[in-house]
Formats: C-alpha cells, sequence, structure tokens
C-alpha cells in the first residue's frame, strides 16, 4: 500500500526566490523511483536525489536534496508542496535548519468550514417546507480548511446562492450541518458580528419603507463618507483596498455606474478582515483589472493570513492558478469537492473547459431523463410543490392564506388566514432572519 499525499499538502512560508532544500520524507514503500515533489507555484525542481534511506521495519525515510528556482514573478511568500507518494514531509535549508514558519503536515490546519449531510428546502407560506417538498440541497458534505480557497461552481439553479446563504447564516438549518469556525452559523451571531464571517453577494440592496424590499442601494451620498464611516477599521488596510478597487473617494452613490457602485460595496465588505469570507458572485460588473486586483488580493489574504475564502462564480477568466479547491454543485447535490491539483481534467484542459465539460455532460444527462420521462406519459419536469401545513399542504387551501410581505431572508411578517372558520396570525420570524 502506498500513502497518499493527495490531500497533504505541506505549505512553507517565506523562502527566498532561489532555494536549495533538504527534504525529509516518510513512507511504507522503498522505490526510490517515487520520488516526486509538487509545488503549488510554478517553479522548476532541479536535481531532487535520495541522499539516505532508513527503515524501521514499517515506514522507510529518505533525506531528499534539490534546488528549486520559482519562474520569474511567481515567487510567492507562502508555498504548498507535496511529495507524490509519501505522507510526512520535513524541509530545511542546506544547514539543516527547519524553515521558519512550517507546518510540517498540513492537515493540522484548522478547520473552518464543515458542512455535514447537509439538507435543506425553501419555506413555504408558513415558513416550513410545504409538506412533500423535494430537498432543494441534500447529502452535503464539504471541508475546508485555514487557507482554502474554494470556487463553487455550478449550472445556473444548481444551489450556490442557497449554500453559501446557509453558511452566511441567512437560512437555518440544524446546527450540527453546518459548522463555521466551530459555531453554527445561523444560531450563532457571534460569527457575523465579530466580522469573522463575512457574506457578500449579489446587489447592494436595502429595504425602504413605502417603495419595498430590494431597492437598490442609491442615495446622495460620496464613497468617502461610507468607508470611513466604518468604525474600528485599520487605517492601512483601508488604504489598500481603495487602491486595490480603485475608488474615487468623491464618487456620489446616486449617479455612480454599477461597476463603481460594486466596488465601494466590495470595499465595505471587505474593510474589517475576517476569518472566512463568502463571495456570491462579486466580480461580474468589474472591469477586467479591479477583477485581477481583487482576486490578487483575496489569494493574499489567504496565503498571509488563512482566511478561507468560498466564490461562486460563472466567470472563470484569470482564475486558473486562483483556487486550491474546487467544488462543484449540480441539482444541490455536491458532484465534487476536491483540491485542484487531484482534479484530474485540469492537467489536460483549462479550467474553464473543464467545468464547461461537466455542465455539458450533466445538461445532456438531464434531456435523456426528460425524454425517458416523456416516453413514459410523465411530465418532463418536476411539478414543484405548494403549500403549508397550516392548510394541511393542499394548495387549493394555501392559495386562501395572505401574504402580506413574507419572502426568504425576510424578518418582518406576519401570515394571517382563515382556518376552520377560525382566524389566525402567524408570525414565521422564527425561521429566517
Ligand atoms: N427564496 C426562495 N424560495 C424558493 N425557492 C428558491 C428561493 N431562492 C432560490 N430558490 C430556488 O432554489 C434553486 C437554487 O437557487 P440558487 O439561487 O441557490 O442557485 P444558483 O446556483 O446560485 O444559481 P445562479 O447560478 O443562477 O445564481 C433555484 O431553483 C431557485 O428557483
Amino acid at each position: 500500500m502506498v500513502d497518499s499525499l493527495a490531500s497533504l499538502p505541506v505549505r512553507f512560508y517565506s523562502l527566498h526566490a532561489d532555494a536549495a532544500l533538504a527534504f525529509n520524507v516518510k513512507g511504507n514503500n522503498d522505490n526510490e523511483d517515487l520520488h516526486t515533489l509538487k509545488f503549488s507555484s510554478p517553479c522548476s525542481c532541479n536535481g531532487l536525489r535520495p541522499t539516505t534511506k532508513k527503515s524501521d521495519g514499517q515506514f522507510f525515510t529518505f533525506d531528499l536534496l534539490c534546488s528549486i528556482n520559482f519562474d520569474k514573478g511567481a515567487f510567492p511568500n507562502l508555498f504548498e508542496c507535496r511529495h507524490s507518494t509519501f505522507r510526512q514531509l520535513r524541509a530545511s535549508n542546506c544547514n539543516g535548519e527547519e524553515l521558519r514558519g512550517m507546518t510540517s503536515v498540513s492537515d493540522e490546519r484548522p478547520v473552518t468550514v464543515e458542512i455535514k449531510d447537509l439538507k435543506f428546502t425553501y419555506p413555504g407560506i408558513d415558513g416550513h417546507p410545504p409538506p412533500g417538498a423535494k430537498p432543494l440541497i441534500e447529502n452535503f458534505s464539504l471541508t475546508l480548511r485555514e487557507g482554502d480557497r474554494c470556487l463553487l461552481v455550478g449550472a445556473n439553479g444548481a444551489g450556490k446562492t442557497t449554500l453559501l446563504k446557509i453558511l452566511g447564516g441567512k437560512h437555518m438549518v440544524e446546527p450540527d450541518m453546518v459548522r463555521v469556525l466551530g459555531r453554527s452559523a445561523f444560531h450563532d451571531t457571534y460569527l457575523t458580528s465579530s466580522g469573522n464571517l463575512a457574506y457578500l453577494g449579489g446587489e447592494w440592496r436595502r429595504d425602504v419603507a413605502f417603495a419595498g424590499f430590494d431597492v437598490p442601494l442609491q442615495m446622495d451620498i460620496p464613497a468617502q463618507k461610507m468607508i470611513f464611516g466604518l468604525q474600528g477599521v485599520d487605517p492601512k488596510r483601508r488604504d489598500q483596498l481603495i487602491k486595490v478597487l480603485d475608488i474615487d473617494l468623491n464618487w456620489r452613490m446616486h449617479i455612480v455606474s454599477d461597476g463603481q457602485r460594486r466596488r465601494v460595496q466590495i470595499c465595505m465588505g471587505l474593510l474589517r478582515p475576517y476569518k472566512v469570507l463568502l463571495l456570491d458572485e462579486i466580480t461580474v460588473d468589474l472591469d477586467v483589472l479591479a477583477r485581477a486586483d481583487l482576486l490578487n488580493f483575496l489569494k493574499e489574504e489567504s496565503e498571509q493570513h488563512g482566511a478561507t475564502v468560498i466564490y461562486a462564480t460563472h466567470i472563470f477568466d484569470g482564475l486558473q492558478s486562483w483556487p486550491t479547491h474546487l467544488a462543484y454543485v449540480a441539482n444541490g447535490k455536491l458532484q465534487l469537492a476536491k483540491p485542484i491539483k487531484e482534479i484530474p481534467e485540469l492537467k489536460e484542459l483549462s479550467l474553464m473547459r473543464t467545468i464547461e465539460k461537466w455542465l455539458r455532460k450533466e445538461i445532456e444527462e438531464q434531456r435523456r431523463i426528460r425524454k425517458e420521462r416523456k416516453v413514459q406519459g410523465l411530465p418532463e419536469y418536476d411539478t414543484p410543490v405548494e403549500g403549508s401545513r397550516v392548510a394541511g399542504g393542499d394548495p387549493a387551501k394555501a392559495s386562501q392564506l395572505l401574504n402580506n410581505g413574507w419572502a426568504g431572508g425576510r424578518l418582518h411578517s406576519t401570515l394571517a388566514g382563515r382556518d376552520k372558520e377560525q382566524l389566525y396570525d402567524l408570525s414565521s420570524n422564527r425561521v429566517l432572519r
């Protein structure tokens, strides 16, 4: 049996651009030909050779010597290295000193996001899943650690936004199904109030009395007032974000373009440092440069401060070397969640082509299923289940219920109706916040 390092990259910090390294590897296979090192950043690894071999009867350990030259402009502050075969990997410089800041085996990095057997159905009009409704998300498990950058991909309607909102504590699920930094995302308000968990998504909207919910934010307020109005912000970080997003502090929010408004929104969302950041397609309105600079900023944040970032997007341009992990969702089910280097397709195809290939396969499968259903005389598409527990799941009765403003994600709501000739008022505040 060969120990696989597949998901156990080792992380090293602050090397010189060119370094001579000595590695010590341990595993249960003594085939010297198996020694290859894989690096997360473009570099050449020269002269990898085992110098000593020891065996304790069960494991073999090798000392490996090599020199690394990072490609021009690719020298990272932190890079990951994995041995193709062996589990244990230590690195020292040629004087035998262990590399500074090194974690010897990276699966010791703390888990920041843990999703276990997640099941979720959007609530009906009474705040409960309609009786008989098929869960939108089911059997969904995913674990991410400090410093992971996970790209969340999937077709329109696959459930990406829903998943990010659940992680952001906007929809209630069982406390054990979703843990962020060891806490329940929905029930533990400390996560968002401390700023440790940040959610950035959708358009910047607010609820305005008499005008309704979800009105685009368009007050005549200068960007400076908004950005400098947030208390307790590190001025250095603020200046860096203003520079990265190229914000003109004189912009007035009611006459800015969509992209300019988006830049201010992103800046506000990132002003306070976070440990877990959830991004729902926030770069749509950004121009190529702003997008690239923002992605670099986020990459640096995760590499230097261990932030975990989950980013749902349909735009893969410039993302090839950004994620450490890829999670693919289809119909609310996790199809794949892996470190990027363990996805075989990515060895031959670009990120975009790989995802295109998966989506094409998915749509062909859906077409096949619909065709079969048609042949069997069944409706091609599932009919959405509506109804409520109050009305006993009967859509005819449910239609008698009066929805005076409740919708998913809304706090203020009252449901009024008539049941067995008795008037009742129900609050569905217990469900969402
Ligand atoms: N508040 C809601 N109530 C009921 N169903 C909803 C609600 N919001 C979304 N849905 C449904 O849940 C499914 C998943 O939607 P979601 O927005 O999570 O998908 P997505 O993967 O983010 O899609 P896109 O790529 O288009 O943004 C869709 O079928 C959508 O109609």
